[in-house]
């Protein structure tokens, strides 16, 4: 803890830390107009950008290169340990692609006067900025769907790597240029909860309140399918304008609002079919990022239906996901005649609900106490998620 720190609710009603001004640059070392010296480069700090529980980030321009970046000073307060766990998981990240997966690029880090400094490509607003810049006047499923196509993205790749964000939520997706054409493209960010999937134990308790997966909060076997849940609550979270969870009744909500006014569109079932699936009880049968990246509402299959309001609507879906140019393998193959007929003798790739994946993922749960599964069944019995279909 800072001395001038005050915890307090955000206008999103989380809580939050806040500093008063004047003491926050002091405390976070990042003063404007100043100039920070790396191990090989300096950087010259232009403006505060944001700033979190872990540390402040201000956008910075390379001495040498101009090139503009942005630093992330670690607050004081960090342990070198937890400093250096986050360095580690954001090497790790580097095998990764950062542009194809949608993640942030790692550039270099290095101490400063006793404090971890991190650079990284600079991004625009998070999502949180952006839903507030609108009023979080809801997103529909059409400029949701380019969202959770690039952070399923970045899940599987992550998956690949053997690595668990553990803190997705809306302050964690960040455009990368909102002035520009592509509009809708984010990328993943704050990897400094991040960690090894085989590190992962009962005891850790990651996640928001809110993005929290049921498995964190019964204490369970945990895996990487907690990212899927907070994807799904936070997919949800902009879906609906407000937070699906803590309050279990905001389910109902989601499924009141979709039914009385009238929004049940073909792609808003699929975006619920696909919601149920991201925001299943049980983690083994909780659909994968690969399965879920094959699901109808990703492939937009179906959309192509021949009626004059389809055409219009499919051609600004696939716009909105075209601008974010993204790897669209699915997609593309839904572009041309071959899908309306395809339609007509459904496979299983297209859309995995009760299928591949999923349900091949739901083994046994022999490590899982008796006592334990008998909750979860019931947990699952009471639960809403039927009422989605
Ligand atoms: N690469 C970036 N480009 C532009 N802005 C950024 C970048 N990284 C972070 N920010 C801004 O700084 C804020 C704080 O960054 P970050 O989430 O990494 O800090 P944190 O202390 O780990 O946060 P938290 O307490 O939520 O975990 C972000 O919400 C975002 O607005």
């Amino acid at each position: 803890q800072t001395k001038s720190a005050v915890l307090g609710l955000n206008d999103c009603g989380k809580i939050s830390l806040f500093l008063p001004k004047m003491a926050y640059d002091q405390e976070s070392g990042l003063i404007p107009d100043t100039v920070i010296l790396g191990s090989t480069n300096s950087y010259y700090v232009e403006k505060l950008l944001g700033e979190g529980g872990y540390g402040v980030v201000a956008r910075c321009m390379n001495v040498d290169t101009e090139e503009v970046v942005a630093l992330k000073m670690l607050r004081e307060y960090i342990d070198k340990e937890d400093a250096e766990r986050e360095v580690k998981s954001l090497c790790k990240l580097k095998q990764l692609d950062a542009d194809t997966h949608n993640v942030v690029k790692f550039i270099e880090h290095f101490e400063y006067k006793g404090r971890f400094c991190l650079i990284f490509e600079l991004l625009d607003l998070n999502l949180v900025h952006y839903m507030e810049s609108r009023d979080w006047r809801p997103l529909n499923a059409a400029e949701i769907r380019p969202i959770a196509q690039q952070m399923l993205v970045a899940l599987e790749g992550l998956q690949n790597i053997g690595l668990v964000h553990a803190d997705m939520k809306l302050d964690n997706i960040a455009f990368v240029d909102l002035s520009l054409s592509q509009f809708f493209k984010v990328k993943l960010i704050d990897f400094g909860c991040a960690i090894e999937v085989s590190e992962l134990s009962e005891s850790n308790t990651i996640q928001m309140t809110g993005y929290r997966a049921p498995e964190v909060i019964m204490g369970l076997p945990l895996t990487e399918a907690v990212d899927m849940w907070s994807l799904g609550a936070n997919l949800a979270h902009i879906f609906l304008g407000e937070p699906l969870y803590p309050d279990e009744s905001e389910y109902e909500q989601l499924r009141i609002m979709v039914h009385c006014q009238g929004m049940k569109t073909p792609d808003t079932k699929a975006f619920l079919s696909l919601l149920k699936q991201l925001l299943h009880m049980d983690p083994k049968k909780r659909i994968t990022p690969s399965a879920a990246l094959r699901h109808r509402f990703i492939t937009m299959k179906h959309l192509f239906v021949n009626t004059g309001f389809f055409i219009r609507y499919r051609e600004q879906a696939q716009f909105l996901m075209r601008r974010c140019d993204l790897r669209m393998t699915d997609m593309d193959i839904c572009t041309s005649s071959k899908v309306l007929s395809s339609n007509k003798a459904s496979t299983s790739h297209d859309d995995t609900e009760g299928s591949t994946d999923a349900s091949e993922a739901s083994a046994s749960h022999d490590d899982i106490e008796p006592a334990k599964i008998s909750w979860i069944k019931q947990t699952k019995a009471c639960k809403m998620m039927p009422q989605m279909s």
